[in-house]
């Protein structure tokens, strides 16, 4: 079932995924429709422990909700100290593709490894500080990269820049891996992160600020289209 996720990810980029960080959770069944109905391909959603990072959002019970309104592919987000502890739970609440911290673990490539038996697919993310070597000997083992744009833990930041370094230099040395770029990605940004070799650009503010998703979407779509690949 995941892998088959893992291909509908994969063909979907370059794509946008809308981190639901910012949707209206009062009414998520209409959120859901509404990102639909934009031509959204995959969900992104980012779960938060209030220890790896200073902020706390939901767990598996919101994850399974939403699986229950959406078929679409779930691309977890996992900023939490203890990845290992909660992966197999989340894939059972329908994630298909788990993103765990480099900065969270000891052993990146034994975490990756776990959670690929588990039947999911499995992503590294890596904060802006965090220098491209601390995934030496994991890579083999995802299927994707993140590289945020912004300290993980809360939506609306400004873009960080050194995500395009980062992104530029996995492009050219893991050309066949996807790469996920995350935070303050909007119409200025994003031209430049596919540029960069970025095949799933995630939007928060700039989606869910908007009155009409879909227009919102449509232009970040246009801006990818217009980036060189
Ligand atoms: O993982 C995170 C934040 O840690 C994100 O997915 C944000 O939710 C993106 O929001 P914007 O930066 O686009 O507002
Ligand atoms: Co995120």
């Amino acid at each position: 079932m995941s892998q088959d996720k893992l291909e509908l990810i994969r063909n979907a980029g370059p794509s946008v995924l809308p981190s639901l960080l910012l949707c209206d959770f009062g009414d998520l069944k209409t959120e859901l429709a509404r990102l639909e109905d934009a031509g959204t391909q995959v969900l992104h959603l980012d779960v938060m422990d209030g220890h790896f990072v200073p902020n706390l959002t939901y767990g598996m019970p919101i994850v399974e909700g939403i699986r229950r309104h959406s078929d679409l592919p779930m691309d977890v987000h996992l900023m939490i100290s203890d990845p290992l502890r909660y992966a197999q739970p989340m894939v059972d609440a329908g994630a298909d593709l788990l993103t765990f911290h480099v900065e969270a673990v000891e052993d990146a490539g034994e975490v990756a490894r776990e959670i690929r038996s588990m039947g999911a697919a499995v992503g590294v993310a890596l904060n802006p500080d965090t220098d491209l070597s601390a995934l030496d000997g994991c890579l083999d083992d995802v299927d994707m990269v993140l590289v945020m744009s912004v300290n993980a833990g809360f939506g609306g930041q400004a873009f960080n820049p050194v995500a395009l370094e980062k992104l530029a230099a996995l492009k050219q040395s893991h050309p066949d891996l996807l790469l996920e770029i995350d935070g303050g990605i909007n119409l200025e940004t994003i031209g430049a992160a596919r540029a960069a070799g970025c095949d799933l650009f995630v939007v928060g503010s700039a989606i869910f600020k908007q009155d009409d998703y879909a227009a919102a979407i449509a232009a970040l779509d246009a801006e990818i289209a217009g980036g060189v690949s």
